[in-house]
């Protein structure tokens, strides 16, 4: 599956502890994420990412514009919901984007970790339906 993460300043640590945490799941999947987030899980762990720009200079919406074609199949995005973010119609848009396409989003810890462990299962099966579809 294709994965991506994202986390604001006050969540990295908690997504790096995350990414350690799960390394074994994670390091079978395809891996992207905002420009910072990424370097700090690849500095802590030995997965292999796909960054793109920092969230603030349109790294959301690159991500955004993978959710539209319908390319990302599960997005860890651990918000922080306390601190004004400047790029925050960016983030709201990549938000509803996932709504849009029903793509599988995780905005904090434990709904992540419910996500993953279902992943583990084989309970995203259903997106392989979806990709096999698309191009018809
Ligand atoms: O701002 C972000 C998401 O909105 C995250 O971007 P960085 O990973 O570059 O810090």
């Amino acid at each position: 599956m294709k994965i991506a993460l994202i986390a604001h300043d006050k969540k990295k640590i908690e997504m790096v502890n995350f990414m350690i945490a799960y390394e074994p799941i994670f390091k079978k999947h395809e891996l992207f994420s905002t420009g910072t987030t990424g370097t700090k899980i690849m500095e802590q762990t030995n997965l292999k990412i796909q960054r793109f720009m920092s969230g603030p200079l349109g790294g959301d919406q690159q991500i955004g514009a993978m959710i539209a074609e319908n390319e990302l199949d599960l997005i860890i995005f651990f918000r922080d919901p306390l601190t004004a973010q400047p790029h925050e119609p960016d983030v709201s848009a990549l938000l509803r984007l996932c709504d849009v396409y029903s793509i599988p989003l995780a905005t904090n810890v434990a709904t992540a970790e419910i996500l993953v462990r279902a992943l583990e299962k084989g309970d995203f099966a259903w997106r392989d339906v979806i990709h096999k579809y698309k191009n018809k």
